[in-house]
């Protein structure tokens, strides 16, 4: 019996690992058993490229790797935690919640190519994470959806002005731009449930979010949480 794998995603600064946070905290005080992941995994050696491109040591700017070059780390690092961290549980039937994952690959690297090759890219990333790397497709993927001026104005908050440590995506305001006309391609195609974080130009509460989300959860997974 294979579990199942929720995961969380959006642009930098969206408030995944907030949520993250809440939902687990919501999951352990409902009793309900879960393993947490995140990607990337910057802890294990599998992220070495990762890191590498982040930094910008092969480029300063997101395009200087193509999206398939690029795509290729994050998969290999996916297919590393899987194997050697979660693989057991999940296929326990355990209840696996994910702070990104290739979602984000549909929606960064998507960002790099022309909108004619959007559909043959997210076949592409489909057959080699989901296929030939054999990694499970999520059951629901929720999709923070924030613009990018609110959430580079938390990740400016989180970095407290130390803007040295962002990333390449991360610095680059254009390109998130881009990423979120993609991430709303991909969440069309793939049925990604959105979770719209603003509201009137200001950003929703936490708690509020959560509770969107957990409904969310409670709806479409059917989890006896
Ligand atoms: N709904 C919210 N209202 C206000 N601040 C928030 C909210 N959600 C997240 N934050 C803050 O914004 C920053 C970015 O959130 P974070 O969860 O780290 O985003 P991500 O994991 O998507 O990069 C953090 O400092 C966090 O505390
Ligand atoms: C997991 C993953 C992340 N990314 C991108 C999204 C982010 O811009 C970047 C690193 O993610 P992340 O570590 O979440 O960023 P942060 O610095 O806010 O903690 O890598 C991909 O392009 N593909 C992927 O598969």
């Amino acid at each position: 019996m294979s579990g199942r794998l929720i995961t969380i995603d959006g642009l930098d600064g969206s408030g995944k690992a907030t949520q993250t946070d809440l939902l687990c905290r919501e999951l352990e005080r409902r009793g309900v058993r879960y393993r947490r992941v995140s990607f990337p995994d910057y802890s294990a050696q599998s992220s070495a490229p990762v890191r590498m491109y982040l930094n910008g040591e092969f480029g300063d700017q997101p395009g200087d790797v193509n999206a398939y070059a690029a795509s290729t780390f994050f998969a290999v690092d996916r297919f590393a935690s899987f194997a050697r961290c979660w693989k057991k549980d999940y296929l326990d039937g355990g209840l696996i919640v994910a702070d990104r994952y290739t979602t984000s690959n549909m929606i960064y690297q998507l960002a790099k190519l022309p909108k004619e090759e959007w559909d043959g890219f997210l076949d592409w990333i489909q057959d080699l994470e989901y296929e030939k790397l054999a990694l499970p497709r999520p059951d629901l993927t929720v999709y923070l959806e924030l613009p990018t001026e609110i959430s580079q104005k938390l990740l400016d908050h989180r970095y407290e002005g130390g803007k040295g440590r962002k990333d390449i995506h991360e610095r680059n305001l254009e390109f998130l731009s881009a990423c979120r006309e993609s991430a709303a391609y991909a969440a069309r195609r793939f049925s990604w449930k959105t979770v719209f974080c603003e509201e009137g130009k200001e950003l929703r509460k936490r708690e509020e979010i959560h509770e969107e989300i957990l409904k969310l959860i409670l709806e479409e997974l059917h989890v006896g949480i």
